[in-house]
């Protein structure tokens, strides 16, 4: 049988034609693999992870272009070549930070700059841009002016909570003001005052036309997960009308894991002048995650490998994503069922209900979160060792959605720790989206096999 297997993956959603995959028999969900992964090899790969035991080094190359090219421009190599105020440098090391990953020593020297300059800066999931853009911010506010200063959006309550968080957090020495604007978080007509504003566009918008946000003493604009929240088909023009009724002298910050290029030109006009720190498209997904992907026989098919990975496996804590709702609510019921601790999170859910499914798995009341594209970007819970693409992604036009899949498999292997993402493919279209995306990405994912639940459980085991 070879039929839609013979050719290769044409076409691909970003507007930019990928490497044409070579055709490879043995990894055609629908043929009978002549060859099947190669143990000894993966044995290998794995036997050269375990002399590593410690966190991987969050390096990668970047690439810094400067706005004006007779700046001068050094990266730091420790927290306190950035000559932080006292209170902060405390707060870094009690978050048990001892050196800047290297989008941070990178980053930091430019964000932190006067006169401000802006920044579009892109960095692998997991390499730590939060602390970036949070110790610029808490760098810059003026603790005696009680009005707000900074603003950061981003694109899911779960995502601007855990901003916030951080924030606190780093800043718990200093006497910033934090406070959140997510559905729900702010009365009507209560005003707000925070140094720092942290919050989801809509709302943001919202506050700011009912009056109860004053934006004009606003000097620094972030825009986390920026290749989403300046989308023209989703946030972007929530985000434009933000921007404009900031203080034009503002330093506007994009940051994110993905710029595709459509995205990355309209960003530059969003953020006129800007310093940029780019990603070479090989590097876009870190090495410590493990891609593998499962041939499924169908939909039905799925959800028992499911099943099987769950009742074989003592897995950590992972994520399982998937297209519709219908779907991630069918699969609670079935895993739940089934006897696992099971969340499960998506649009459907109110204000309430998805603080509590995201609060009972970051605590690790439960192990197992399944959830829709919604959760795909930034979310940070360092025990995930597992993510699943139950379904591949895909945009708007059902297209093969390459930068969603690096958010999604980013949510493990954070910050150099290993991790492990499966795809099951069950028909010829999600294998070829499942093959272009990985062509685009330019990194293997390789095949394991669904008759042999023991083999699973050795490559697994092995890896998480
Ligand atoms: N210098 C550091 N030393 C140790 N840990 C760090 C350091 N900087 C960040 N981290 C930790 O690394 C993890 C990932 O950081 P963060 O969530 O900021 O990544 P990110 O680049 O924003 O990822 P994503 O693209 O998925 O949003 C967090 O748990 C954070 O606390």
């Amino acid at each position: 049988m070879s039929g839609w297997g013979e050719t290769n993956v044409k076409e691909s959603s970003w507007g930019k034609d990928p490497e044409p995959t070579p055709i490879k028999k043995e990894s055609s969900w629908a043929d009978e693999p002549t060859e099947t992964i190669k143990m000894d090899q993966l044995e290998k790969e794995i036997k050269e992870i375990k002399k590593h035991p410690h966190l991987a080094e969050v390096e990668h190359d970047v690439q810094v272009t400067l706005a004006d090219s007779n700046d001068i421009y050094h990266s730091v190599s420790t927290f306190e070549d950035l000559k932080l105020k006292e209170e902060l440098l405390k707060g870094v090391y009690a978050m048990g930070y001892q050196k800047p990953s290297k989008i941070q020593a990178t980053a930091l020297p430019l964000l932190l700059a006067d006169p401000p300059k802006n920044m579009i800066g892109q960095s692998q999931a997991g390499t730590g841009k939060t602390a970036a853009f949070s110790l610029n911010i808490l760098s810059r506010i003026n603790i005696a002016q009680k009005t707000t200063q900074a603003l950061v959006i981003a694109p899911a309550r779960e995502l601007a909570r855990q901003i916030l968080d951080n924030l606190r957090e780093m800043g718990k020495f200093t006497q910033v003001v934090t406070s959140l604007a997510v559905p729900g978080a702010i009365e009507r007509g209560e005003k707000v005052s925070a140094h720092v504003v942290v919050g989801t566009p809509g709302t943001v918008m919202e506050l700011i036309k009912k009056r109860q946000l004053d934006v004009s003493k606003i000097i620094v604009f972030v825009l986390d997960e920026a290749d989403s929240m300046l989308d023209q088909q989703g946030l972007g023009d929530t985000s434009v009308r933000i921007k404009n009724v900031m203080p034009k002298t503002c330093q506007i910050v994009l940051f994110s894991a993905t710029f595709p290029d459509h995205v990355r030109e309209y960003a530059t006009k969003f953020a006129v002048n800007a310093n940029t720190i780019s990603l070479k498209q090989e590097e876009l997904s870190v090495d410590s995650i493990k891609q593998f992907y499962m041939d499924c026989k169908n939909e039905q098919h799925k959800a028992e490998i499911l099943s099987s990975i769950y009742d074989l496996l003592t897995i950590g804590q992972s994520i399982i994503f998937v297209r519709t709702r219908r779907t991630a609510d069918y699969l609670q019921k079935r895993m739940t069922d089934e006897g696992h601790s099971v969340s499960s999170l998506h649009g459907d859910f109110e204000g309430a209900d998805r603080d509590k499914a995201i609060d009972d798995f970051r605590e690790g009341r439960s192990k197992v979160l399944i959830t829709t594209n919604v959760l795909a970007r930034g979310i940070d819970i360092l025990q995930v060792n597992l993510v699943i693409n139950y379904d591949m992604p895909v945009d708007k036009d059902m297209r093969p959605d390459a930068e969603t899949y690096i958010h999604r498999i980013g949510r493990t292997g954070r910050f150099g720790r290993q991790g492990v993402s499966i795809n099951f493919c069950h028909d010829k279209r999600s294998f070829e989206e499942m093959k272009a995306i990985e062509s685009y990405i330019g990194r293997e994912i390789i095949r394991v096999p669904t008759d042999n639940i023991a083999d699973i459980e050795k490559i697994l085991k092995k890896e998480i």
